[in-house]
């Protein structure tokens, strides 16, 4: 299955990695759609073009490029959006004869530990999509009235991860500990935690290193001094409210 792209971006380019096969790719003219296939095999190509020879479509431009983009396509072809915020009803409205599903998936599919969040949907085609982005992680089904707040978890989380990341290496760096060590045991402490947190929850692995007076007390403290938890919940209603 020949998967193309409109819109060679950073999303696309992270689900391109993650799938590691030959794409076809269209771009404005920034050249990115070319180094893709630079990279992984396939062609770049214009938007009709991807439209006519690939199997599957994955919208990967800018959502307010919907329009302008769909304007230029005459061939009908099953169209995956991953465009934030535009819903299933809109892409419809522009391809009115090709089947859509939207999914929002985030950039460690280029590692193959994404979370694809789908909008549920009753065509046939659903399945095979899934199976699509299961291949580059795992894919969880919400209703479309959830997708945007779903996405604001998994979308927009890594950035927020990885914010999480640079401030701790920091504060390590500044107590003596080597930039790229720092770095290295900031980001296993992270996944460690993770692959831990699918055998157990949150507070029960808090309390297994939280000593009753000790350091991790005083360090967590200090993180809701700073206002940890408030301004993650000021994140959320940011993105989805923004
Ligand atoms: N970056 C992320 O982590 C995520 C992005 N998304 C969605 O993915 C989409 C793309 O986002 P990014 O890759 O981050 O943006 P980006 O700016 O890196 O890529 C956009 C691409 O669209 C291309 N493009 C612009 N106009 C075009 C046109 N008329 N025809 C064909 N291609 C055109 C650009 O050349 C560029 O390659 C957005 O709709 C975004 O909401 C969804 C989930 C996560
Ligand atoms: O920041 C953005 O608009 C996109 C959508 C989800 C992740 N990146």
């Amino acid at each position: 299955m020949r998967i193309g792209f409109i819109g060679a971006g950073n999303m696309a380019s992270a689900l391109a990695r993650g799938w590691g096969k030959p794409v076809y790719a269209s771009d404005s003219g920034s050249g990115r759609a070319q180094q893709l296939v630079d990279e992984l095999g396939g062609e770049a190509l214009t938007n009709e073009q991807v439209f006519e020879r690939a199997d599957v479509v994955i919208l990967a431009h800018k959502p307010y490029q919907l329009e302008a983009v769909a304007e230029g396509i005459t061939t009908d072809k099953l169209v995956v959006s991953i465009l934030g915020r535009a819903t299933v009803a809109e892409i419809e409205a522009v391809y009115p004869r090709s089947p859509v599903i939207r999914v929002e998936p985030n950039t460690p599919t280029a590692v193959r530990r994404g979370v694809s969040v789908l909008a549920a949907s009753d065509r046939p085609e659903a399945q095979l999509v899934k199976d699509l982005f299961e291949r580059v992680g795992s894919v969880v089904e919400v209703p479309e009235r959830l997708l945007d707040v779903a996405g604001a978890v998994t979308g927009v989380g890594p950035a927020y991860w990885a914010l999480f990341v640079e401030a701790y290496t920091d504060a390590a760096i500044r107590h003596g500990i080597p930039a790229a060590q720092a770095a290295t045991l900031v980001t296993e402490t992270m996944a460690g935690t993770a692959a831990l947190l699918t055998q157990t929850d949150t507070l029960a692995l808090r309390r297994g290193v939280t000593s009753p007076g000790g350091s991790t007390a005083r360090g967590l403290a200090a993180l809701e001094r700073g206002g940890v938890r408030a301004a993650l919940a000021q994140a959320m209603d940011d993105v989805v409210g923004g």
